[in-house]
C-alpha cells in the first residue's frame, strides 16, 4: 500500500477520449451479457438528511484480471460542488492486492455517455439528424460529445429546468434553447433524458415514430423520467436486466417488458430494432466494468 497509485480527474481527462471509450464500452457491454463479468446490482444507501445517495458498484472480470469497485455519491441538491462524485478502486484479481485509485467523476460523465452512444449505434435508425437533450448538466454535455463522435447532427435542441443553463448549453453547442420539453422533442431522431427529475418529463405523444431514446436519469425504483405509457409502447433495451428490474422506476412502475440487454444485441443474440417506425428506448442505470489498460 506504500506505492498505491492515484489517477486524478485531470489525468483521466487528458487520456480518455470518446473515440477509444465507445469501442471499449461496446466490448464491456457484450462481456457483461455474455456472463463474463460478475457485477451484482449496486447497493445504495440513501442519505436522508441531504437528499443524497451513496452507491457501491463492485465488479470482477477474471479474464481481464480486473477486480474493481466504484464508490459513487449522487446528491441532486448540490449547488456549489458537482452532484455526482466518485472514486474507483482497482485491485489485482489474481492476488487481491489494490493497485490504483482513480477519480471517478470524469469517468462517470464519459462512460455513461459512451454506453448510450453504443446503444444508439445498435438501435437507432440510420443517419439521425435531430438530437434533443432533456437536461442541461454534466451528462447533457457528455452525451452531446459522445453522440457527435458517431453522428453529424443538423439540429441540436436543449431543454431543462433552469433557463440560464439551457441558454448557455444551447449556445455552446450551437443549438436551440427550447421553452418546453415538447418543443425540444417533436421530430427528434435521438432523445436523451439526463435530468434529476423524479417524475415523468417525456410524453408518448411527443415522440416521433422511429425515434431512439436514451433514458439515463431516474435511477431509483420510485423515480421516473419517462411517461409509463411511452415505456409500455417502446422496444425496451437495458444495460442490465437485474439492475433495471431492481433500480429503475421507469421500468418497475410501468411494468414495461424488457426486450433485451444491449450486450445481447451486440452479441447477435437479439436483433435489436425490428422496424424503421418503432420507438427504441435504452434504459441506462450505470455499470463499472472496464479493461485495465484504460487506466493504468
Ligand atoms: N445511468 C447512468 O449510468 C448514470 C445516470 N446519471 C443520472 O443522469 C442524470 C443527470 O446527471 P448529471 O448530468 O450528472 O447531473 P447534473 O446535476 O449535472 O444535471 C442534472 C440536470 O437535471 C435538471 N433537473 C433537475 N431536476 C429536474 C426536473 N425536475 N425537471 C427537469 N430537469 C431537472 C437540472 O436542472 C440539470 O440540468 C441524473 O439523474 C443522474 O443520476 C448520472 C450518471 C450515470
Ligand atoms: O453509474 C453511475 O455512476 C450512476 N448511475 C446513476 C447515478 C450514478
Amino acid at each position: 500500500m506504500e506505492h498505491m497509485k492515484f489517477i486524478s480527474a485531470s489525468q483521466v481527462k487528458n487520456v480518455l477520449t470518446f473515440e477509444s471509450l465507445i469501442p471499449q464500452m461496446e466490448k464491456a457491454l457484450a462481456k457483461f451479457s455474455d456472463k463474463k463479468v460478475v457485477q451484482p446490482v449496486r447497493s445504495v444507501i440513501p442519505v436522508k438528511e441531504s437528499g443524497g445517495f451513496f452507491g457501491l458498484m463492485p465488479s470482477l472480470c477474471s479474464e481481464d484480471n480486473v477486480l474493481a469497485t466504484k464508490l459513487v455519491s449522487f446528491y441532486p441538491n448540490n449547488k456549489d460542488v458537482p452532484t455526482h462524485n466518485a472514486v474507483i478502486a482497482m485491485f489485482n484479481a489474481s492476488n487481491g492486492v489494490p493497485e490504483v485509485i482513480v477519480d471517478g467523476e470524469v469517468i462517470t460523465a464519459m462512460r455513461t455517455a459512451a454506453v448510450s452512444a453504443v446503444a444508439t449505434k445498435f438501435l437507432c435508425n440510420k443517419n439521425p439528424k435531430v438530437l434533443a437533450l432533456l437536461g442541461s448538466g454534466v451528462q447533457a454535455r457528455s452525451h452531446y460529445q459522445a453522440l457527435s463522435t458517431l453522428y453529424t447532427f443538423e439540429e441540436i435542441r436543449v431543454w431543462g429546468r433552469t433557463k440560464a443553463n439551457v441558454d448557455s448549453l444551447a449556445s455552446e453547442l450551437n443549438g436551440t434553447a427550447c421553452h418546453t420539453a415538447e418543443d425540444a422533442v417533436k421530430g427528434a431522431d435521438v432523445i436523451v433524458t439526463v435530468t434529476s427529475s423524479t417524475v415523468p418529463i417525456l410524453k408518448k405523444e411527443w415522440v416521433k415514430p422511429g425515434a431512439h431514446i436514451n433514458a439515463v436519469g431516474a435511477c431509483r425504483p420510485d423515480w421516473q423520467e419517462i411517461d409509463p405509457e411511452l415505456m409500455r409502447s417502446v422496444s425496451l433495451f437495458v444495460d442490465s436486466r437485474d439492475a433495471a428490474l431492481t433500480e429503475s422506476g421507469d421500468v418497475i412502475l410501468s411494468k414495461a417488458d424488457i426486450e433485451a440487454e444491449v450486450g445481447e444485441v451486440i452479441l447477435g443474440k437479439n436483433g435489436g430494432r425490428k422496424t424503421a417506425t418503432e420507438v427504441t428506448l435504452f434504459k441506462s442505470l450505470g455499470n463499472n466494468f472496464c479493461e485495465k489498460s484504460e487506466y493504468i
